[in-house]
């Protein structure tokens, strides 16, 4: 067999997990030479049951002979139990520990790569990689090592017994060997393809549950079953010819094996006929000769497995190997001291993979004083949530640089430039947990008291004590959803408590209600107090109350300046300030502003 990129990669991800645990790896393998050797010592027990116990008649030798059994299977019993312990903790052993590593370099990768990869995708891969190599790690490796010792130790024990015999046994090997080579081969190609298709029903089912409400509320369902039903039975085609394949293997190997094994029978049962061996040393060579039939079929059967393996090892191991698709060039800096928070971007240029004729963001400048509150307006794809993303280097800018407190965010580590920025987004995500590890998410140390503290400077605290468990209601996946009002205060809640110098609030465009509008909007100046806030407005009021006002389109900056300015010299913002940030009512008594 050649050794394939993929098997190399294999291997070398299995050594380096498995290296740490070498006193156990050497304990199995004990464990393993010692099973083996007493089931091949079987067959001498065996032969001296037959020419001692039997052929000569004596109770007395009859009684050592089952007696020597008995030891044989004794020590086989806990040879076993060893070798099956060893190895099982092995494989769950380094199974958590590839499992942990592969989830600890995807948490760190850019968001870019799983936009190109479908993230519902990797995760099915990783539960169903890690799931295949658990058990070959766990039992299979030690089915084929137990198997080819068994093999090579019944050979060689075939020679011992008798030669002749013997050689008539590995004549005939080739014939036996080349077909199940050939259809191992066949098996390990589809084998990756049934994984691929197993992969896309995985994925489609994670994609469609997560996005239910929209799949029944366009009655998709019908369309969905459809599409699931084909995808589905491509999976199980590709299967069907993996297992047919799989089938013909063992069947092949049974019966070349076990017919090889008939020829033997009668060409010693002869010899035992014509009293030129024992008949102890034909029931050895018997045995001995099913035991590498066994090992054989055993073997053939799980070379499959074995390939399934080293696709599933090598593709976690290419997880492992992803870069991030930019490479930070900076000096991996922190700050010395408090950030101010003042922000300065210059020459900023930006375009998606892909996209390169259409600039996301281009040459923007702006200078951000500390504690300032920017609101940034724009049509829909004007840039603005790129400009945030940018901030928090999710992706590279492609030309220009950002500064904060003068000092160039590209030489600053990843985890000291987030902890300038305090994120809430337009749809904040809950995660599966309580209220309260939803609010501290931010910051995981924070006390009960900080917690409650944040959330209701939020004004989120009066909603939280009413649901069911107040702060221990459990959220996201496994509990209660929350509306968009109560989802966004407390992310509000969630920022406070991250008590980071820079904000940035993307605002929700949902209409929420009056009460909850009213509650974020009293919550701000809390949240805004001291820090730089840049909030991507949607509301009249928040464009209102901001220091200055940043207007974009197709990436560029087209004017900054007051609401009042803004209304007189610029004509993109007098329209979207017509048309796009809601109407909020005629009551300029409470000082709000009709457009
Ligand atoms: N992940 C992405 N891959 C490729 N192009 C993208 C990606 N995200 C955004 N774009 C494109 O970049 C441009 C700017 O998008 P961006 O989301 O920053 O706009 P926006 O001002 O935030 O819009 P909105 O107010 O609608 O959210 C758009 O032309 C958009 O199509």
């Amino acid at each position: 067999m050649t050794i394939s990129p993929n098997h190399r990669k294999a291997l070398r991800l299995v050594i380096e997990f498995i290296s740490p645990y070498r006193r156990a790896v050497a304990g199995a393998l004990v464990a393993l030479v010692i099973t083996a050797g007493i089931t091949l010592g079987l067959g001498q027990g065996l032969r001296i049951l037959v020419d001692q116990g039997l052929a000569t008649q004596s109770p007395e030798n009859l009684a050592k002979a089952i007696g020597l059994f008995f030891v044989l299977v004794l020590g086989l019993a806990f040879g076993s139990f060893a070798r099956f312990y060893l190895v099982s903790w092995i494989g769950e052993r380094v199974v958590a520990d590839i499992r942990k590593k592969v989830f600890n370099h995807l948490i760190d990768l850019h968001p870019g790569f799983f936009e190109q990869n479908r993230a519902l995708e990797i995760q099915s891969r990783f539960t169903a990689d890690t799931t295949v190599l658990q058990s070959v790690i766990g039992s299979t490796v030690s089915i084929a090592l137990r198997n080819t010792l068994m093999l090579i130790g019944g050979l060689i024990l075939l020679f011992v017994t008798n030669a002749k015999l013997a050689a008539i046994i590995l004549l005939g090997f080739p014939l036996v060997i080349a077909p199940i080579l050939f259809f191992g081969r066949r098996v390990r190609q589809l084998s990756r393809l049934s994984q691929d298709r197993v992969a896309d029903v995985g994925s489609y089912v994670g994609e469609n549950l997560s996005q239910i409400k929209t799949v029944q509320a366009f009655n998709h369902q019908p369309h969905d079953r459809r599409f699931f039903s084909e995808v589905s039975e491509k999976a199980f085609d590709i299967a069907r010819e993996r297992i047919r394949q799989r089938a013909w293997l063992t069947t092949l190997a049974i019966s070349l094996v076990m017919g090889a094994v008939g020829i033997v029978i009668w060409i010693g049962g002869l010899d035992v006929i014509h009293g030129r061996i024992s008949p102890g040393e034909l029931a050895a060579f018997v045995f001995y000769s099913l035991l590498v039939g066994v090992a054989a079929g055993a073997i053939s059967e799980v070379i499959g497995e074995l390939q399934r393996a080293a696709g599933s090892a090598a593709r976690l191991f290419e997880l492992l190997q992803t870069e991030p698709a930019f490479v930070r060039e900076g000096e991996n800096r922190s700050f010395a001291g408090p950030v101010t928070g003042e922000i300065a971007i210059e020459h900023l240029g930006f375009s998606y993979p892909g996209r390169q004729a259409q600039p996301a963001i281009s040459d923007l400048s702006l200078h951000i004083r500390p504690g300032e509150t920017l609101a940034l307006v724009g049509p829909s794809g004007a840039g603005k949530s790129t400009l945030f993303d940018l901030l928090l280097h999710f992706y590279q800018p492609d030309s220009g640089r950002i500064l904060i407190d003068g000092v160039d965010t590209s030489d600053l580590s990843l985890d000291a430039l987030r902890r300038c920025f305090a994120l809430v987004p337009q749809n904040p995500a809950l995660f599966h947990g309580t209220v309260a590890d939803n609010i501290r998410y931010a910051r995981p140390g924070a006390e009960q008291s900080e917690v409650e503290q944040a959330a209701r400077i939020a004004h989120a605290d009066e909603f939280i004590q009413a649901l069911p468990q107040g702060y221990d209601t459990p959220l996201g996946d496994a509990g209660l959803g929350l509306s968009g009002g109560q989802k966004q205060r407390l992310a509000i809640a969630r920022a406070l408590l991250a008590d980071a110098p820079i904000l940035l609030l993307d605002e929700a465009t949902s209409a929420l209600d009056a009460q909850s509008e009213h509650l974020i909007q009293q919550a701000m100046p809390a949240l805004t107090a001291g820090r730089t806030t840049l909030v991507i407005a949607h509301r009249l009021a928040t464009v209102r109350d901001a220091d200055r006002i940043a207007v974009l389109e197709q990436g560029r900056l087209l004017a900054v300046g007051s609401h009042d300015e803004l209304m007189r010299d610029n004509e993109l913002y007098r329209r979207l300030a017509s048309l796009q940030f809601r109407d909020e009512a005629a009551d300029t008594d409470n000082g709000r502003f009709v457009c």
